[in-house]
């Protein structure tokens, strides 16, 4: 595939990598920055639209206004030869968020790179260029061929695959996506949670739903057990954020502080609280618990002030409801 420029400035050597910034590759040349960028263009742009055509595609799944906005790479192979340095072919890669089916028919989220568009030139096909720039592009990303994901894959493609990389047994999916046996075999860490079995009758829960489930707000306990507690979540999630945004060297925080809204909890205005609730053994539980809450706070600040101390968070009275 010829251009009407010189395309070592553009595509630089035999294999050129471009990503969404659409930076040429090579160096030298006359031309401008610039000019140099709008022929990256046009490259990019006519390598599209001759693989939607060889594919039988009305719209091209390639162009550089797509390649902008997307995390796509697209690498394009180029004969070094050629006086003007022809473009042989490309493929284009990309992680996506998929779900796919295991063997045993379990939805699985996953992000795996997949192959989304790969064209060498008519009259060049069936020469091994194609297995060249596949390898070239397994080499680059670090991928082994079972773990990727074909994008709506032609019979050319499933061929090719077939007889360069032994891949021929598929995990049937229920969308456009190819995978082979392998895809999911030796995962040391699983990508994603796998989803749990739906049930024949209920759909598949949403993202939100299921990987998010553990944030939802736990009910709130009936006043007055409810007036010095915070956000459960916020509470338990504390001492982890807390150890992950101390400085090394510093000494480790203290263990979180008991939540005060139990019946003779910890500490000192818990004394109230137990006193409380002893009154309220005789003269009914509401009253004891009203008692316990306006006796702490003086009691605490009459020990405080002869400078009595009992030993915070001691867990001096009946114990508290939540830690
Ligand atoms: C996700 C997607 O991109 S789907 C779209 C894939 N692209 C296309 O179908 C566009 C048209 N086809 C092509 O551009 C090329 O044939 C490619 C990219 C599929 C393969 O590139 P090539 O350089 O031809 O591959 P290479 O020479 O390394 O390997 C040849 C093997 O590919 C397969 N193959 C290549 N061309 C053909 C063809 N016309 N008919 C059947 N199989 C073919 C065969 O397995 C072939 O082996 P064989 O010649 O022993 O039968």
């Amino acid at each position: 595939m010829e251009f009407p420029f010189d395309l070592a400035p553009v595509l630089g050597e035999r294999f050129c990598v471009v990503d969404q910034h659409l930076r040429p590759a090579g160096r030298g040349g006359t031309a401008k920055r610039e000019e140099l960028e709008q022929q990256l263009r046009t490259v990019i742009d006519e390598l599209g639209k001759a693989s939607a055509k060889a594919q039988g595609l009305s719209t091209p799944v390639t162009s550089a206004a797509r390649m902008e906005s997307n995390r796509h790479v697209l690498y394009i192979l180029r004969d070094t030869r050629s006086p003007k340095g022809a473009v042989l072919g490309f493929l284009k890669v990309g992680y996506k968020k998929l779900f796919l089916l295991d063997r045993d028919g379990s939805h699985v989220e996953v992000e795996p790179l997949c192959v989304l568009d790969f064209y060498i030139h008519e009259s060049q096909q069936r020469r091994g260029l194609g297995r060249e720039l596949f390898r070239e592009m397994l080499q680059r990303e670090r991928v082994q061929p079972e773990k990727l994901a074909v994008d709506r894959p032609s019979e050319k493609l499933l061929g090719f695959l077939r007889k360069h990389f032994g891949l021929c047994d598929l995990i049937p999916q229920v969308n456009n996506f190819v995978i082979f046996e392998g895809f999911f075999s030796t995962r040391t860490v699983p990508a994603r949670r796998p989803f749990p079995r739906p049930r024949p009758e209920e759909p598949i829960k949403p993202y939100s739903l299921t990987e998010r489930d553990f944030l939802r707000e736990e009910p709130e306990p009936p006043w007055p057990f409810n007036l010095s507690r915070g956000s459960p979540v916020r509470g338990s999630l504390r001492p982890f954020l807390l150890r992950r945004e101390t400085p090394a060297g510093t000494p480790p925080e203290p263990p979180p502080r008991r939540a005060r809204y139990g019946t003779g909890s910890g500490g000192r205005g818990g004394i109230g609280a137990g006193i409380g609730i002893g009154a309220g053994i005789g003269a009914g539980v509401g009253t004891g618990i009203a008692l316990g809450i306006v006796l702490g706070p003086i009691l605490d600040s009459v020990w405080a002030h002869f400078g009595i101390s009992f030993g915070s968070e001691s867990g001096f009275g009946l114990g508290s409801f939540w830690d």
